[in-house]
């Protein structure tokens, strides 16, 4: 467990969702509402780091209008260039060019880009180094496929993941910009979630591997994702090593994502 309770996260990923410029701000017009309609739930402000990653055509649009509504959802980029700075690197978009846009936190090694774009070990540790170096947070992803699940090779698998990388940045960077997000690939869009023990004892796993390498990385977060619902989210909520969700289709509800992000809110409170 980590040494206190850390304030979770919970991010909806939009990933290439949804199809117009209009239904980007219906969604985030919903998500502004929904919180100001409940005030009670606190999201955003002491219980919860509430954030939405649009697409990069979307960012600073959903942003701004966030920001116009004073609104506490955060923004978060779903993946960054492996390049650093500015240059001849058609269709990216650098960790600097984010961080001078005022995005702060982004996605890396998501396991869509994993699979459909054959990222691996030596373009993860190139885009953690970029976005470190802009100042950038990182939401790191690992998970195992359902065939590895399946040869019993799920926690090697993801401790291979954390592996790979971990010595691309300083400690210092994973004490205080790197947070792990667990998305078992079988649970990711398939309806198909981890049972509550199963991802708890994952997440348990991961945390005592991070504190192998030093025990301050106790307090590194570990979020589940994986087909998140608001009928699960509570279960997942209460494990002690859960410290929130990373939520693909249910975020493209508004009601549902903010009936998740009240699970993992109370829940805070709770502890
Ligand atoms: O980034 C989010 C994950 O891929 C989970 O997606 P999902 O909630 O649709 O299963």
């Amino acid at each position: 467990m980590p040494s206190s309770k850390p304030k979770p996260w919970v991010i909806g990923n939009w990933k290439m969702n949804p199809e117009t410029p209009m239904a980007q701000q219906q969604l985030t017009q919903q998500l502004i509402d929904q919180i100001i309609h409940d005030p009670a739930s606190d999201m955003g402000a002491t219980t919860l780091n509430l954030a939405v990653a649009p697409t990069f055509l979307h960012l600073l649009m959903v942003q701004q209008q966030l920001q116009q509504a004073k609104s506490p959802v955060q923004v978060v980029a779903q993946d960054v260039s492996r390049f650093a700075g500015t240059g001849a690197y058609t269709g990216d978009v650098s960790a600097q060019l984010l961080a001078s846009a005022g995005i702060t936190i982004t996605l890396i090694g998501h396991s869509e880009r994993r699979s459909l774009y054959a990222e691996g070990a030596v373009v993860l540790r190139e885009k953690l180094q970029a976005a470190v170096k802009a100042g950038l947070d990182i939401v790191f992803c690992i998970g195992e496929t359902l065939s590895e699940r399946e040869a019993g090779q799920a926690e090697q698998v993801v401790l291979q993941q954390i592996a790979e990388v971990f010595d691309s940045v300083s400690l210092q960077d994973w004490q205080q910009h790197l947070i792990i997000a667990y998305e078992p690939v079988w649970a990711i869009g398939t309806g198909k979630t981890a049972s509550p023990d199963d991802a708890e004892s994952m997440h348990a796993a991961i945390r005592t591997g991070l504190k192998k390498y030093h025990p301050s990385l106790v307090d590194v977060p570990i979020l589940y994702g994986g087909s998140v619902k608001p009928d699960n989210a509570a279960s997942l909520a209460a494990c002690a090593n859960i410290n929130g969700a990373l939520v693909g289709g249910a975020s493209l509800d508004a009601g549902s994502f903010i009936k998740i992000a009240q699970a993992f809110s109370h829940n805070c409170k709770a502890g």
